[in-house]
C-alpha cells in the first residue's frame, strides 16, 4: 500500500511546458505536485535547442571566420571544441544539475518530486521514487501529461549492441573524433552534422528519405544537400542501413543489402526520429492506448476526464515554442481563466544549419493535399539586396504557399543566413491571415533580406 496524498494538479513530466504550467498554477493558488523522473525542465535546456545551439553558434562563427578569406584578407583560424563543452556545461547545464529550475517551481509554490509518474485511474497518479517509494496523489482538479520523447532505437541488425551516440550523448562531448556517420537527416541530424564537420570531423549523412530535412519543401532539401556538399559534408540520401557493427573502435554500416557499400567511421550519431514516452505512463488506466504515437487533445488540450496532455506528446509539432503555446492554454483551461482556444495553422520552425531553415504553417504538398487552390511564389535569397551584398554564406530561399481561393498565405519557408528571423515576417502573415494584396503594398527596408518576401510574393503564380 502507497501513502495517499490529495493535491489539486499533478504534472507528469516538466518539459519546458509542462515546468511553465506548475509554475502558472500553483501562482494561481492552486496544490501542485510536479514529477520528473530526470530533470526539471526536460530536453530542451539540458540535451536539446540549448546546447546545440551554443554548438550551432560556435560552429558558424568558424565558418564565419573562413569567409574572411573571400571578404577581407587573411584569418587564420584553430578549431578548439573545449570553449563549447565549458559553455554547455557551464552557462547551459550547469553540469546537467537542474537545482536552479526546481527552486523556481518551489519558490511558484509548486511540490517538486523526482520520480516515475504514472496514471492509475481518473485524477490519481502513483509516483515511484528513485528508492522504490511510492506514493500516490489523488488530484482533485487533474492531471496533465508533457512526458516528451525519446531517441527513437531503430531496429538495424546489431545497432542495439553498439555504444552508438544519441543527442544525449553529443551534448556532452569533451573532444572531438576524426570521423562520424550520422543517421537521419532531419533536424537534429542536419544541425549536428555541419557542427562537427566545421570543426573538423569527418562527416558522412545517411538518410533514409530521398531529402534532407524532408519536412520542409524540397527546394530547401535540395539546396542544403548542396550547400554541405560545399563544405565536405557527404550527403547519402535514399540509403537503407542493413546492419551496423562496431569493432576495435570502429563502427561500420553496411548500406543497401550485404552487397552494398560499407561505411566505416570512429562514432555514429542516430538521430533518425523519437519515440513519445507514452509506454508506461499507464494511459491504459484511463481508457487510453499506450501504444498510440500521441495523446489526442481538444483546442483547450483536453485529453479525458480531469486530464490534460501537452508537448511533443499531443503530435501538433515538436517544438518548445508548442510545449510552451499549449502551456498557457491549458494552464488557462484548468485555472478557469478565458481566452483563445489553440490553433495551429501558422506553426513556425527553424532548422539552426547555415544557411537557416525556417517554415511555416503547410508546405505546397501540403497545402494541395488539403485541397486548396494553391498559387506559389519564390525567390532565391541572393536576389534580395542584402543577399547581393552578403557574398559568401548567403544562400538562401524564400518561398510562399498561397490559398488563391482566400488570397492569404497558408505557408511559408525563410531559408539563409538569417532564415528563422525573416521567417517572423511570414510567420506573422499566416497567422493573422493577412491578406497577400496588403502585404504586396507593404515597403520592405532596402537592403535587407526580407525583401525576398516582396519578390517571392510578386511571383505568386
Ligand atoms: C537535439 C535536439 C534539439 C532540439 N532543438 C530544438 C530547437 O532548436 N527548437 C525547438 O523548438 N525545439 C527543439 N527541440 C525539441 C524540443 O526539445 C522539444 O520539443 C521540447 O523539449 C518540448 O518537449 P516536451 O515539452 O514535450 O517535453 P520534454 O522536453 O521531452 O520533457 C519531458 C520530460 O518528461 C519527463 N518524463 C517522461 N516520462 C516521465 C514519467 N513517466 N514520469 C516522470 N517524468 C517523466 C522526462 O524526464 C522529461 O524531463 C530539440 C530536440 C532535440 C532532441
Ligand atoms: N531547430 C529545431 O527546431 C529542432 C532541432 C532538432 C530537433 N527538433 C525537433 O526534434 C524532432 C526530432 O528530430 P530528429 O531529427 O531526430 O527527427 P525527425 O523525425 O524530424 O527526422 C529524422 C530523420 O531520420 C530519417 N530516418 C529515419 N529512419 C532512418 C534510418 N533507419 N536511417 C537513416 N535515416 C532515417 C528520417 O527520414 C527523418 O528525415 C524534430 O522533428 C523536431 O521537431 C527541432
Amino acid at each position: 500500500m502507497s501513502e495517499e496524498v490529495s493535491v489539486d494538479l499533478v504534472v507528469i513530466g516538466l518539459g519546458p511546458g509542462g515546468e511553465a504550467l506548475a509554475t502558472g498554477a500553483a501562482q494561481a493558488g492552486l496544490r501542485v505536485v510536479a514529477v520528473d523522473k530526470h530533470l526539471v525542465g526536460g530536453e530542451c535546456p539540458y540535451y536539446g535547442c540549448i546546447p546545440t545551439k551554443m554548438m550551432v553558434r560556435a560552429s558558424d562563427a568558424l565558418a564565419e571566420a573562413h569567409r574572411v578569406g573571400e571578404l577581407a584578407g587573411d584569418a587564420t583560424v584553430v578549431p578548439s571544441w573545449s570553449p563549447v563543452a565549458h559553455r554547455i556545461d557551464t552557462e547551459a547545464t550547469t553540469g546537467w544539475d537542474d537545482q536552479v529550475a526546481v527552486d523556481r517551481l518551489v519558490d511558484a509554490g509548486a511540490t517538486v518530486v523526482h520520480g516515475v509518474g504514472r496514471l492509475d485511474g481518473t485524477g490519481r497518479v502513483v509516483v515511484e521514487a528513485p528508492d522504490g517509494g511510492r506514493t500516490t496523489y489523488v488530484a482533485q482538479r487533474g492531471v496533465v501529461l508533457n512526458t516528451g520523447t525519446r531517441p527513437a532505437e531503430l531496429p538495424i541488425d546489431g545497432l542495439a549492441g553498439t555504444p552508438y551516440w544519441t543527442n544525449r550523448d553529443v551534448v556532452r562531448l569533451t573532444e572531438l573524433p576524426g570521423s562520424a556517420v550520422v543517421l537521419g537527416g532531419g533536424p537534429i541530424g542536419c544541425e549536428m552534422a555541419q557542427v562537427l564537420a566545421r570543426f573538423g570531423v569527418r562527416v558522412t549523412i545517411v538518410q533514409h528519405s530521398e531529402r534532407l530535412v524532408p519536412g520542409d519543401e524540397p527546394e530547401a532539401g535540395r539546396l542544403l544537400e548542396e550547400v554541405f556538399a560545399a563544405e565536405g559534408i557527404r550527403v547519402m540520401t535514399g540509403v537503407e542501413t542493413t546492419s551496423v557493427s562496431y569493432a576495435d573502435g570502429a563502427f561500420t554500416l553496411v548500406l543497401d543489402g550485404e552487397e552494398g557499400e560499407r561505411l566505416v567511421a570512429d562514432k555514429l550519431l542516430v538521430a533518425a526520429g523519437r519515440t513519445p514516452n507514452l509506454d508506461d505512463l499507464g494511459l491504459e488506466t484511463v481508457g487510453l492506448d499506450p501504444t498510440a504515437r500521441t495523446v489526442e487533445v481538444d483546442e483547450r488540450l483536453r485529453a479525458g476526464d480531469r486530464l490534460w496532455a501537452i508537448g511533443d506528446i499531443t503530435g501538433h509539432g515538436a517544438f518548445t515554442h508548442v510545449s510552451m503555446y499549449q502551456s498557457a492554454v491549458a494552464t488557462r483551461d484548468i485555472t478557469g481563466e478565458e481566452g483563445p482556444a489553440a490553433r495551429y495553422h501558422a506553426v513556425p520552425h527553424t532548422t539552426f544549419t547555415d544557411p537557416e531553415v525556417g517554415g511555416v504553417g503547410l508546405t505546397e504538398q501540403q497545402a494541395r493535399d488539403a485541397g486548396l487552390r494553391v498559387r506559389t511564389g519564390s525567390a532565391p535569397l541572393e536576389q534580395s539586396s542584402r543577399g547581393f551584398t552578403h557574398g559568401p554564406g548567403g544562400r538562401g530561399l524564400v518561398k510562399v504557399v498561397e490559398d488563391a481561393d482566400r488570397g492569404v498565405l497558408v505557408g511559408a519557408t525563410a531559408m539563409g543566413p538569417a532564415g528563422g528571423e525573416i521567417l517572423g515576417l511570414l510567420a506573422l502573415a499566416v497567422h493573422a491571415e493577412v491578406p497577400v494584396a496588403v502585404m504586396r503594398t507593404m515597403i520592405y527596408a532596402y537592403p535587407t533580406f526580407h525583401r525576398a518576401v516582396e519578390t517571392a510574393l510578386g511571383d505568386l503564380s
